[in-house]
């Protein structure tokens, strides 16, 4: 991560909306677009026919899309090719701070996370794949493409949309049978793909993780107690009722925050061994973690997504707290469950620690 005047900048993540023909991805893209909060959104299509560009062009937005105007992006262009049209994107004066590609329908979801991951740009990063499955059609795409489940199971999140065309008797049965065939990913259901953007983005004008938890008292953040822990059980019970229903009779997109605080340094390998076996439904982590081993007392920021996992070393801005702080989102998990996991991560000697102890830490960080 680049340090610019004191401010850790941030990776534009590149989200991919996956999903076969007429699911809905220019429909959720146009969802995004209109309703970003001030989010500027870099687009890749393969044509813009029926993006909105009015909503993109009032906003200041013009020439924050590229089109690659030839056919499939995933099999008709080489790496350097969407590496030019992500370096368009990601320069600095365009000032976006989310670029979604929108793959054509028969694109192949796996090589189009090649290629994101592919990329040399150091201003971007991966920020997970979105299939997008039409909720009235989804047995008749799964009798035509029998690779369904892998493609549901390759993606990050799994976006059950028309349910406006679903019975309501027939809802739970086919999120029942979508999670099946996904193994685990997390699903949202919307219809016409008004999915909440901060899903995929988080709005520039609400604090950020880390500013957030800059306003947490001292008392939050010291250790002792609950051992670090910045909530309470009763406010993660609290949290847990307002963050949504996760029951599958109702088809709104509920899905659950765990905010994860300390200035006891974590484990390395209780940390990896948590990422490792990520609870079923944690859909992105992202903040940063404090280790405190000799030769390792940097910032590694941590970021994932789906099965993705990286971390970045950078150093601690002028008199920044060494602490972690942690972001995690996900469909049906138990807040508590994943607060308690993360607290049983902390080490409170890690002088005790070496550099044997940091080294699957170090097989994810970034360059
Ligand atoms: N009833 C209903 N119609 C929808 C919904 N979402 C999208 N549609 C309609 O479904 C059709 C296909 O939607 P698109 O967003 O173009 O789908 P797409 O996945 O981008 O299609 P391709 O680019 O052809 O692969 C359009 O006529 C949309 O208006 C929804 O939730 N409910």
């Amino acid at each position: 991560m680049r340090v610019v005047a004191g401010r850790s900048r941030r990776r534009i993540p590149v989200v991919i909306v996956a999903g076969f023909l007429g699911a809905g991805k220019t429909t959720l893209l146009n969802h995004l677009l209109t309703n970003r909060a001030g989010v500027r959104i870099g687009v890749l299509v393969n044509d813009f026919g029926s993006i909105e560009i009015d909503a993109m062009t009032v906003a200041g937005q013009v020439d924050s899309m590229v089109s690659l105007g030839n056919g499939c992006l995933c099999c008709a262009v080489d790496t350097s090719t969407v590496d030019e049209l992500l370096d368009r994107l990601a320069r600095p004066a365009a000032g976006i701070d989310v670029i979604v590609i929108e793959a054509s329908g028969l694109a192949e979801p796996r090589d189009m996370i090649r290629l994101v991951l592919a990329s040399e740009n150091p201003r971007v990063e991966y920020g997970g794949l979105v299939e997008v499955v039409d909720a009235a059609e989804f047995e008749s795409t799964r009798s035509r493409h029998p690779d369904l489940g892998t493609r549901l199971s390759l993606a990050d999140l799994v976006v059950v949309n028309k349910s406006d065309r679903l019975p309501a008797e027939g809802r739970a049965a086919l999120l029942a049978s979508v999670r099946a065939l996904g193994g685990g990913t997390p699903v949202v259901t919307t219809s016409h793909g008004r999915i909440d953007p901060e899903l995929l983005f988080e709005p520039p004008e609400r604090p950020r993780p880390e500013e957030r938890f800059g306003q947490l008292s001292f008392d939050q953040l010291a250790p002792g107690g609950a051992e670090g822990s910045a909530r309470t059980s009763e406010q993660a019970r609290r949290d847990h009722q307002e963050d949504g229903c996760v029951d599958e009779s109702h088809l709104h997109h509920g899905y659950q925050t765990v905010s994860f605080s300390s200035v006891t340094p974590l484990h390395p390998r209780r940390l990896m061994a948590f990422l490792d076996d990520r609870p079923p439904g944690l859909y992105r982590t992202k903040g940063f973690v404090y280790f405190g081993v000799a030769g390792h007392r940097q910032k590694f920021s941590l970021h994932t997504v789906g099965a993705f996992l990286r971390f970045r070393r950078s150093r601690w801005a002028a008199g920044e707290d060494r602490a972690t702080r942690l972001v995690l989102i996900g469909f049906g998990i138990d807040v508590e469950a994943v607060h308690a996991a993360l607290t049983a991560c902390l080490e409170p000697r890690p002088a005790g620690l070496t550099e044997q102890d940091m080294l699957r830490v170090l097989t994810f960080v970034e360059p």
